[in-house]
């Protein structure tokens, strides 16, 4: 279990993060959602150890994490950019950290990760050569080969559209689920946040607004930020469509 407690954060004096703890249980996906510079990649990058809190712990199954650096923690991130190589092949992109340490995944174990990404057709591919979906499979496959003990996600969905960003969002479950691997995710979007997690962080002003399963945020907002900030954007989504195409497509089912 990971323990965030009271952390707080400022940049040149002003606040970001004024007291946030949570708990996050082995094996769960948790969204991070607010409204834009609201302090979740500021969040992220504490857990990850980039940054440090100006006060306040961060524990892993009782440790105290607060001081150690960033590679003792064993937490991965996947960039919202990729970073991939681009002067290297897909396979070889994936198994790069595993240069310097080949006993953290035996070859059966990097070729089934390579089948459940659907990497397998790529693999002799030059980084260019792939679309936003197939390098956001590559990002996550390379940061898997290395068994991170949390799998930090910034924006991973944010560059993908439609049936690409479902499929991305299926595989981010199933290898969380297989895996059994504890995964954080920093979106701006509700609905994705919604769908994806089993746990969502909402962050308002620094500070924890709501932290719950999606169905609580949505039958039970604890507060006005959440009614307006989440609720109110699937709401305004969804009429925005219905107000372009709902009469039209009830007029063509009609003279159906
Ligand atoms: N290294 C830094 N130095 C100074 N200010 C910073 C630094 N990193 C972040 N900030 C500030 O902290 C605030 C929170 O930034 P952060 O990137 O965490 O927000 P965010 O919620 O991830 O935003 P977005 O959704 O727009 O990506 C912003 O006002 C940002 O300008």
């Amino acid at each position: 279990m990971l323990e965030l407690k009271h952390i707080q954060k400022s940049f040149d004096g002003k606040p970001v993060l004024k007291d946030i703890s949570i708990q996050v249980e082995e094996g769960e996906i948790v969204s991070i959602l607010g409204p834009s510079g609201c302090g979740k990649t500021t969040l992220l990058n504490l857990i990850l150890g980039i940054i440090k809190a100006d006060s306040g712990e961060i524990l892993y199954n009782g440790e105290d994490l607060t001081d150690v650096f960033m590679e003792k923690r064993g937490f991965n991130i996947v960039f919202q950019d990729y970073a991939l190589f681009p002067n290297l092949n897909v396979f070889k992109n994936i198994t790069y950290g595993l240069k310097n340490r080949p006993e953290i995944s035996s070859r059966k174990e990097v070729e089934e990760l390579i089948d459940l990404l659907g990497l397998r057709e790529h693999l002799d591919k030059n980084i260019e050569q792939l679309s936003g979906g197939q390098k956001q499979r590559v990002a996550l496959a390379r940061t898997m080969v290395m068994k991170p003990r949390i799998l930090l996600l910034d924006e991973p969905l944010s560059a993908l559209d439609g049936v690409i960003k479902e499929s991305i969002k299926d595989r981010i479950k199933t290898i969380a689920r297989e895996y059994h691997l504890t995964t954080i995710i920093v979106t701006h979007d509700p609905e994705e946040a919604l769908t994806l997690s089993d746990r969502v962080l909402i962050i308002n002003q620094g500070t924890v607004s709501q932290y719950a399963p999606p169905e609580n945020i949505i039958h039970a907002p604890k507060n006005e930020f959440v009614r307006k900030f989440i609720l109110n954007q699937l709401e305004i989504k969804r009429n925005n469509i219905y107000a372009l195409f709902g009469n039209r497509v009830t007029a063509e089912t009609q003279a159906v």
